[in-house]
């Protein structure tokens, strides 16, 4: 049906916002995600996303996406998860994330923090 079609607005639990402008035929799609969190003092910019929906059958697809961030140090985080579609008819996210910070090869072992973030549609 027409739900966990990733298409519009959506917010996480620590207030990011991402907007997924439209998904394709093959799944794919791509929006902006402005974080509201981040591990810098640098200030925060909108990032670009890219990624990838099942849009098969059955409803209640997984995906993936990508955002590499600008202006912070340089860094990327790679979500992926899948969307329900709760009693009330709302749709979440349930996704976790890898990030990954650029750094010297010595340091590669600490290089990526993992968590996760649950996503509801904003009006
Ligand atoms: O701060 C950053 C870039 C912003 C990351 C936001 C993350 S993405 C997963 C989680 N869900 C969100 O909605 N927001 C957070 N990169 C960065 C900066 C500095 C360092 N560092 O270690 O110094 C590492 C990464």
């Amino acid at each position: 049906p027409f739900q966990c079609v990733l298409t519009g607005l959506w917010r996480n639990d620590v207030g990011s916002r991402m907007q997924i402008d439209r998904v394709n035929e093959d799944g794919s799609f791509s929006g902006k995600y402005h974080t509201a969190v981040s591990l810098t003092e640098n200030s925060i910019k909108p990032a670009t996303l890219i990624g990838s929906q099942q849009l098969s059958e059955g409803g209640q697809p997984t995906f993936g996406f990508t955002v590499n961030w600008k202006s912070f140090s340089e860094s990327t985080t790679v979500f992926t998860g899948q969307c329900y579609v709760g009693e009330n008819g709302k749709e979440i996210l349930q996704t976790m994330w890898l990030l990954r910070e650029k750094v010297d090869p010595q340091n590669n072992w600490g290089a990526t923090r993992v968590g996760t973030n649950i996503f509801t549609r904003t009006k």
